[in-house]
């Protein structure tokens, strides 16, 4: 399928897969500050930019609208992810943030908020370099203006915002095939409340499989199992930071978490990112560590249901608990907490432990993207380590 737009843009192009002679890094050096474009790109005239202040409840209410009615929905539009605003405003108030990267476009006539686009700085260490860049998400135009050939100008407006702050690179995923992925995933899910699953369509009951024995498949104890796991706490960070660098350094593409932004990251925070640890009952010594964020779907036209309470696997250390037994625990926890499934991708060392517990495939795949930079070799999933909301 042609790109007309993205053939435009410093992102690796098919033609150059391959080719040995393009050496890792920056595709286009930074252009001067005084060159980067000063005013915003031109809209059709009855549409105008806005800068979507998170810290206003109304804002944030209004972003929340958007995506709750317009955002990305399953292959079978079965489901549609339905952030929560404290999820939002975790996502996008981060360490450093620019309220400039938080990017709407309103009808100039109702003021009506009908398309969104977000950057948050990030630093993501690539092999050896450590690049400062804008993680881009949420990009939803309003189901009534696609094909206007919107979303074109609000990626080249927040690619001029990022610019502005001096900043080149840029990491993405997307369910779509662009130009070009440095890796493709694939996402699995593991049912925690199977009758509910089947009842809404995500689901469907395995070749001769009854619902009883569906839900005693998928049962698990009442409490975590691993002595010393435990909930992680503002004390936990300098420790969590230290192991989870270390263990991040083994992958190709990883964030470079300092402890602010371990703090902002992995702190609990109610209905949003729940993170646990194992401190050795002995010596105190923290030794693994595991998470995941909440991100609930709208169930689109189901009777008894409306929304799907999913957990999303986040960033997991093992060096003393083995893997299994770790994420067997987060599992124990999340049915706990009553979520109806747990999703993971097959990133990091996840497809260790995906079949063992019952994970079953997703019917879609997830692709990671750089913007302006490339990567000498292709990337397998397991090579890295960076999750995205
Ligand atoms: C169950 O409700 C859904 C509502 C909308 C889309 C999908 C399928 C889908 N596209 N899933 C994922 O992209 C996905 C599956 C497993 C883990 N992370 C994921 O996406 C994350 C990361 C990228 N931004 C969306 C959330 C499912």
């Amino acid at each position: 399928k042609r790109h007309k737009f993205w053939e435009t843009q410093p992102v690796g192009q098919y033609k150059d897969v391959g080719d040995a002679s393009l050496t890792e890094g920056p595709i286009e050096p930074p252009t001067p500050l005084s060159e980067v474009k000063q005013e915003p790109y031109n809209l059709p005239s009855a549409y105008e930019w806005t800068t979507c202040d998170m810290d206003s409840s109304e804002t944030c209410d209004e972003v929340y609208v958007l995506l709750k009615n317009n955002y990305v929905e399953d292959d079978e539009n079965m489901f549609r992810f339905n952030y929560s605003k404290e999820f939002l405003r975790w996502a996008l108030r981060v360490p450093g943030y620019y309220r400039s990267w938080h990017i709407g476009v309103r009808a100039k006539t109702s003021k009506k908020l009908v398309a969104f686009i977000s950057g948050v700085p990030a630093r993501i260490r690539v092999n050896e370099e450590v690049v400062k860049m804008a993680e881009i998400n949420f990009l939803c135009v309003h189901k009534k203006l696609r094909s206007k050939r919107l979303a074109p100008v609000m990626i080249k407006e927040v690619t001029r915002r990022v610019h502005l702050e001096n900043i080149w690179q840029a990491a993405y995923t997307a369910g779509v095939v662009l130009p070009t992925p440095i890796t493709t995933c694939q996402y699995w899910h593991r049912s925690l409340n199977p009758k509910k699953l089947i009842d809404v369509g995500f689901s469907r009951l395995g070749a001769r499989m009854t619902m009883s024995r569906t839900i005693k498949l998928y049962k698990l104890p009442d409490s975590p199992v691993t002595p010393g796991f435990r909930k992680m706490e503002l004390r936990d960070v300098p420790a969590v930071t230290r192991l989870l660098r270390n263990y991040l350094s083994q992958f190709v593409v990883a964030p470079d978490f300092d402890e602010n932004d371990v703090e902002h990251w992995l702190l609990p925070n109610e209905n949003v990112v729940d993170s646990f640890l194992v401190e050795s009952p002995g010596n105190h010594e923290i030794t693994d560590f595991c998470s995941f964020y909440t991100l609930p779907s709208s169930i689109l036209g189901n009777q008894n249901y409306s929304t799907l309470k999913a957990a999303y696997s986040y960033y997991n250390v093992s060096t003393k608990t083995p893997l299994t037994q770790l994420m067997n625990d987060v599992l124990i926890v999340a049915k706990q907490k009553d979520f109806d499934v747990f999703n993971a991708l097959d990133v990091m060392h996840n497809e260790s432990f995906l079949k063992e517990l019952k994970f079953g495939p997703g019917d879609g795949q997830l692709h990671y993207y750089l913007y302006n930079y490339r990567i000498r070799n292709a990337l397998k999933p397991s090579g890295l380590g960076l999750v995205l909301l």
